[in-house]
């Protein structure tokens, strides 16, 4: 168990990024256009209420004077509506841009974890790919919503705006840019320790998903081993971790915006400074100076927003960072163009260990015939199960071959090697819809039917019945999962505790249904029940990932072996 999914580094992040914008791109030209506009309006304000000043202070007093006052309160009246206007106008544009996007990241999101390779998905702890998929999609959805065409409006402002301090006076638009790099020292200190913070803390929330996820699927484990005590602490861990992630986010958080705060007055205090002094000196009219003052105090708007922006950005780009992770999960799909040759399983020299553990196949060599049915037996961590993984393509070995037709199986296309091999294990998912659709192939009713019948699913009239509403029990999932193996008709068919959660009863007479459809097919049976052994062609026993014998059952009896010793002592003798 346990390796988390990876995390894209910020190279993929970007590039990912873009893609999404180019998709899209004829409503980001739109939204970089309404922006542009609504913040060339913004501007006029600010101007046109220098002039008034100058108008005033230059004394052109009488009904000329007041008519041009009331001119330029007009324009700067229109200027504010034109602004409210294409802002909103833009928002909305920009909103929608936002929703397409979350939306093209939650299909995905989707498609890739439906893409992860069966062994991959198994491994991760569940939380993990729960958290990507809710929490962080989430995150990122709001984000592109809210965020970016918000960030975007600043950022054209900004640019606008300190354009128009510089064009209105080169000299205290100089100094008005000078004051604000204050902001840009404070910003760089906390983008340096931001995005390591938040992937912290949204690793923490995935240990804390799966702790809980862990804690409400093993109820029954905790209470009948009284694992409560454990669970909590493990709980607490947990939790304790995710507050100290956030804890440090929030630290970082509170030295940040207090000093962006301070950072905004500084360039207001340096520009009245300098244009008092150069007002006095008659360098600058007092309208300029005003309307430079005004320009910089509407900057604090744009810069304030991208100040709060870049700090969700952070937390959402780790996210985002997260959900791209599966992009750079190996698929293994190493899909094999060649066609296998014959149905015949070949199993060469194979190593396997899980995780980089130790060996739990020492160099097993086996040749399945086609047609033939195997038993493999052995005690509890012989290796069966990860050998049954293995011949179904579910796991690569690590050294060594196994091969049908001479085509490695692992690396064929899902759809190919559902037609060659399919395991059948105790774990069966049902899905939460009809009974149909359960069956997992598009075929006529008495088709569907049928295959239900010979597993013995006799309660499975309805083919319209809903499963999410009225769940099967376990052995009636059992009975399902057969069904489909029935339908998908493989050559071969590995069954592993195939019917344990039947009743023995129930379980023989699947069995000999089983065994009636897949007469003519290859069967690997991982035996835990006499007549298992005793009706198969051939008996393959195993014993510290190794395989110690093999032959048919009478042989193997006579041999007088492990095979037989294990036999005497599943009959009590
Ligand atoms: N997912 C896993 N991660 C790590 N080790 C594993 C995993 N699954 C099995 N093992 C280990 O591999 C070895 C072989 O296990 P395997 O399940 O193949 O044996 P088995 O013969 O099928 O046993 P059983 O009859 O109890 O199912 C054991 O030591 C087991 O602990």
């Amino acid at each position: 168990m346990s390796a988390a999914l990876p995390i894209a580094d910020q190279r993929l992040v970007s590039r990912a990024a873009l893609r999404l914008i180019a998709a899209d791109r004829r409503t980001v030209v739109v939204m970089m256009i309404l922006n542009v506009l609504a913040a060339i309006a913004g501007l006029g304000g600010p101007w046109l209420l220098g002039r008034i000043i100058d108008t005033v202070t230059g004394g052109q007093g009488g009904g000329q004077g007041a008519g041009q006052v009331d001119r330029l309160a007009i324009a700067v009246l229109g200027c504010a509506v034109a602004q409210a206007l294409l802002s909103r106008y833009a928002l909305s544009v920009g909103y929608r841009f936002g929703e397409r996007t979350a939306a093209r990241i939650r299909d995905d999101f989707l498609r890739r974890s439906l893409e992860l390779p069966a062994a991959v998905v198994e491994r991760v702890p569940a939380g993990d790919l729960t958290a990507r998929g809710t929490t962080d999609v989430d995150a990122v959805a709001t984000t592109l919503r809210d965020v970016v065409p918000g960030l975007f409006i600043s950022a054209v402002q900004l640019v606008l705006i300190v354009t128009a301090v510089v064009v209105l006076d080169p000299a205290l638009g100089a100094v008005g840019v000078l004051g604000f790099t204050g902001i840009w020292f404070v910003t760089r200190w906390y983008l340096s320790r931001a995005r390591d913070a938040y992937l912290l803390e949204g690793a923490a929330n995935s240990v804390m998903a799966d702790e809980l996820a862990a804690t409400t699927t093993g109820a029954r484990t905790i209470e009948a081993f009284d694992l409560r005590e454990r669970r909590l602490g493990r709980g607490r861990e947990a939790i304790a971790e995710t507050r100290r992630t956030r804890l440090a986010t929030l630290s970082l958080r509170s030295v940040f915006f207090p000093l962006v705060e301070l950072s905004y007055v500084v360039p207001i205090v340096l520009v009245l400074l300098a244009g008092g002094w150069l007002y006095f000196r008659g360098s600058v009219t007092l309208g300029t100076v005003a309307a430079a003052v005004l320009y910089l105090r509407q900057l604090v708007g744009p810069v304030d927003n991208i100040m709060l922006w870049i700090e969700q950005l952070q937390s959402s780009g780790a996210s985002f960072a997260r959900i791209e992770g599966l992009a750079a999960v190996p698929t293994d799909q190493t899909t094999s163009s060649a066609r296998p040759d014959g149905d015949k399983i070949e199993v060469r020299g194979v190593r396997y260990a899980y995780d980089s553990g130790q060996d739990v196949l020492h160099d097993v060599d086996l040749t399945i015939r086609p047609g033939e049915r195997l038993a493999i037996v052995g005690l509890s961590g012989a290796g069966k199960s990860t050998l049954a993984r293995l011949i179904a393509g579910v796991d690569r070995p690590d050294h060594g071959s196994v091969t049908v037709g001479g085509v490695p199986i692992a690396d064929l296309p899902p759809d190919e090697l559902r037609r060659q091999v399919v395991l059948v294990t105790q774990e069966h998912h049902v899905f939460r819809e009809s009974l149909r659709e359960n069956l997992m192939v598009v075929a006529p009713d008495d088709v569907l039917k049928r295959a239900l019948k010979t597993v013995g699913a006799d309660w499975a009239d309805d083919l319209d019945a809903d499963l999410g509403e009225n769940p099967p029990d376990g052995g009636q999932a059992q009975q399902l999962a057969l069904a489909r193996v029935v339908l998908a008709d493989p050559h071969t068919v590995i069954l592993d505790e195939a019917t344990a959660l039947l009743d023995p009863t129930a379980a023989r007479s699947a069995e000999r249904a089983l065994a009636a459809v897949l007469h003519d097919r290859t069967v690997i049976a991982i035996a835990h029940r006499l007549q298992t052994s005793h009706d198969a062609d051939r008996v393959a026993v195993m014993d510290g990932g190794r395989i110690i014998e093999l032959g048919s059952h009478d042989a193997l009896i006579r041999a007088d072996g492990p095979y037989a010793a294990l036999w005497r002592s599943w009959h009590g003798a």
